[in-house]
Order: C-alpha cells, then sequence, then structure tokens
C-alpha cells in the first residue's frame, strides 16, 4: 500500500452480465479523504461498480486500484483497506448491536484490547450508545442503517464505500446519517451512492454522475452547474415599459438576454429571467442600473441557481441521447 497513491483509481471499468453491459468503459479517480457522491438512475450500474470496487465482484475488463493495491488479484487485502455498506445493509437480526459490532471486530482482526475502546467510541459517533444493548432485528431503519455505518468504519479503514446509505429513512434520520458522513470528511476516503441528490450536493465533495453504464459528468456540483448551464440566471421582478428593457441593461452586461414570463401581476410587476454567459455575479451593476432609472420600478432581483437535480436530469438526458443515437450505418 502506497501513501502517494489516490484512495482509488478506475481504469476502463467494464462489467458484462452474460451478454449485458452493465458497466462500460468507467474511469475515475478518488483522492485521499474526499467524499464522492456516485450518482445515476436505477439500473445505472453503481452498485456493480461499487461491488467490483469492493473485491465482491470480478470485472470482465479494466483495471481498479485501492490506496495503490490492485483488488483483481489481491482482493483479501483491499477487504481490509475498504468498510463496505451493501445496498440494503443486510444484518444478523438477532444479535444485539455490540454483540455484532465485536464479532465483526475479531473477523477484522482489531487486536482485544483495542477492539471494547474502539466499539465504545463507534457507539458514540454513531449515537448507538443508548441501543447497545439492543437486538438488531427490532430496531428502527434508522438505527439499523446507522449500525450498518459503524461496522463499515469500525476498522478504521483509509476508504468506506457505502450503497444508499439514506434509503428508506425519514428526513430526520437522513440528517443524522449525512452529518455522520461528513464527519468522516479528511479522516477517510467515502464514496456513497444515493438517489438524492440535494443530500449528495450536501455531503459530497464531488459527484460523478453515472447512466447506462457510462459516465455521463463529473465534477463539483457548482463546476458541473457550470459545465452543463454554461449561463448565470437572474430573477427580475419589475414594472414599466419592459420593452426599453434591453437597452437599458445590456450596456450593464452585452450577452444579456431576457425572458419574460406570464402576464403582469395586479401591482403592475412581471417576473423576468435574466441569463448571461457571466459566471460572476452582476446583480449588484444590474440592480443599480434600473435603481436609478425612472422608466422602471423593481421589486426583487436574485441568482438562480440550477439545482444539482437540473444537472443531473441534463447530464443524464445528454447519456440518453449519446447511447441512443441513431447508428448510421457505415458503407
Ligand atoms: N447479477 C446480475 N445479473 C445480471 N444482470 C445484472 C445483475 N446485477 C445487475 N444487473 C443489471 O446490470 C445493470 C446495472 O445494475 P446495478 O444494480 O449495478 O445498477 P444501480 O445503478 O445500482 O441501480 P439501483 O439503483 O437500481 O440499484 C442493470 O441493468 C441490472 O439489471
Amino acid at each position: 500500500m502506497s501513501d502517494e497513491s489516490p484512495a482509488i483509481e478506475v481504469r476502463d471499468l467494464v462489467k458484462i452480465y452474460s451478454g449485458h453491459t452493465a458497466v462500460s468503459k468507467i474511469s475515475f479517480t478518488v483522492a485521499r479523504g474526499e467524499i464522492l457522491g456516485f450518482l445515476g438512475p436505477n439500473g445505472a450500474g453503481k452498485s456493480t461498480t461499487m461491488r467490483i470496487l469492493t473485491g465482491y465482484l470480478p470485472a470482465t475488463a479494466g483495471e481498479v486500484n485501492v490506496c495503490g493495491v490492485p483488488v483483481a488479484s489481491r482482493s483479501s487485502e483491499i477487504k481490509k483497506l475498504i468498510g463496505y455498506m451493501p445496498e440494503n445493509n443486510p444484518l444478523p437480526e438477532d444479535m444485539r448491536v455490540s454483540e455484532y459490532l465485536h464479532y465483526r471486530g475479531r473477523l477484522k482482526e482489531i487486536p482485544r484490547r483495542k477492539l471494547g475502546p474502539r466499539i465504545d467510541e463507534v457507539l458514540e459517533l454513531c449515537d448507538l450508545t443508548r441501543v447497545r444493548h439492543r437486538i438488531i432485528g427490532k430496531l428502527s431503519k434508522g438505527f439499523r442503517q446507522r449500525v450498518g455505518i459503524a461496522e463499515a468504519i469500525l476498522a478504521e479503514p483509509p476508504v468506506i464505500i457505502m450503497d444508499e446509505p439514506t434509503i428508506g429513512l425519514d428526513p430526520h434520520q437522513i440528517l443524522i446519517v449525512r452529518d455522520l458522513i461528513a464527519s468522516l470528511r479528511g479522516r477517510m476516503t467515502v464514496i456513497i451512492s444515493s438517489h438524492i441528490l440535494p443530500e449528495i450536493e450536501m455531503t459530497c465533495d464531488r459527484v460523478l454522475i453515472i447512466n447506462q453504464g457510462r459516465v455521463v459528468a463529473a465534477g463539483k456540483p457548482s463546476d458541473l452547474r457550470r459545465e452543463v448551464f454554461g449561463q448565470a440566471r437572474y430573477i427580475l421582478e419589475i414594472a414599466g415599459d419592459i420593452t426599453l428593457l434591453p437597452a437599458a441593461l445590456t450596456s450593464v452586461e452585452p450577452t444579456l438576454s431576457i425572458n419574460e414570463s406570464g402576464e403582469p401581476d395586479a401591482a403592475g410587476f412581471r417576473k423576468l429571467t435574466l441569463t448571461t454567459d457571466r459566471a460572476d455575479d452582476i446583480g449588484e451593476p444590474l440592480l443599480h442600473a434600473l435603481a436609478t432609472d425612472s422608466r422602471f420600478r423593481v421589486r426583487s432581483l436574485g441568482r438562480s441557481q440550477p439545482s444539482l437535480e437540473d444537472v443531473f436530469l441534463a447530464a443524464t438526458k445528454r447519456g440518453w441521447e449519446t447511447v441512443d443515437a441513431p447508428v448510421t450505418p457505415s458503407k
């Protein structure tokens, strides 16, 4: 294991299940200490990729290294480097929480004298201390998910992989799990898959969007917005003769385009969308130009950020278009 190598390196990964291509030449790298969100619609290939990374499923082609160790040839070493919480987080129903963690800790070869204090520590971190003597099968879904996370981080592996860690949780439980994952930032490398976009946005440093086994977008949420939309949008509520608006505003920013949405309200205000290629915030000069122009009255001006959900939809659509594009027969 080399300390300089990235936590995860995936090169041209392919997985074909009896003729069906689930993962099609995926490549990506995850730096040490980074939290990566893995997003994609159902069947995109997220679980397949995660299972290959953890050494539970062989790849058809391509290369995966975890902390510099090749998964294909040294899968038993890989299992020590990764804490894995699989989809649906299967747990033994009849074991008590601390008993289960003790059993898993012994399997992970944590020395006996260290195991007790470490279990206390993860129970505290995962807010499980008060249920440590309870039977797992009797716990709520939120507690069970946290037992899964406690198990994954127990041996302090450098990499944690969680497949849909918040699926089926209520908003309060999601908040607890999100904080727990965020508390690992910088200490461990984390990959989480999810359909819940705001959650990924709040927790992850970087996002990888996959669709039909291919990477369709990758980057920080803010960079993805720029890459996918390439523009900034402002929402303006204004009264006055809006036919005069382009001349008044393009002097502030020549790339500005103005779209009207709907009729004016009872007070005469209309909502307009202003779009510009400028990435930096030009809200203040726009507002200044309008406030000093007696032909207009302004009620509000705000920058509108496309959500990660917009990015996700745009990126996955782009992926489908690429994949489904009609093939021109070669002559
Ligand atoms: N064991 C298997 N045998 C055959 N096909 C499979 C197998 N496992 C998954 N697939 C197929 O591979 C594709 C990718 O599945 P995968 O479970 O990796 O996607 P996913 O992105 O994790 O989706 P979900 O969010 O629904 O779990 C799907 O078309 C799925 O039907």
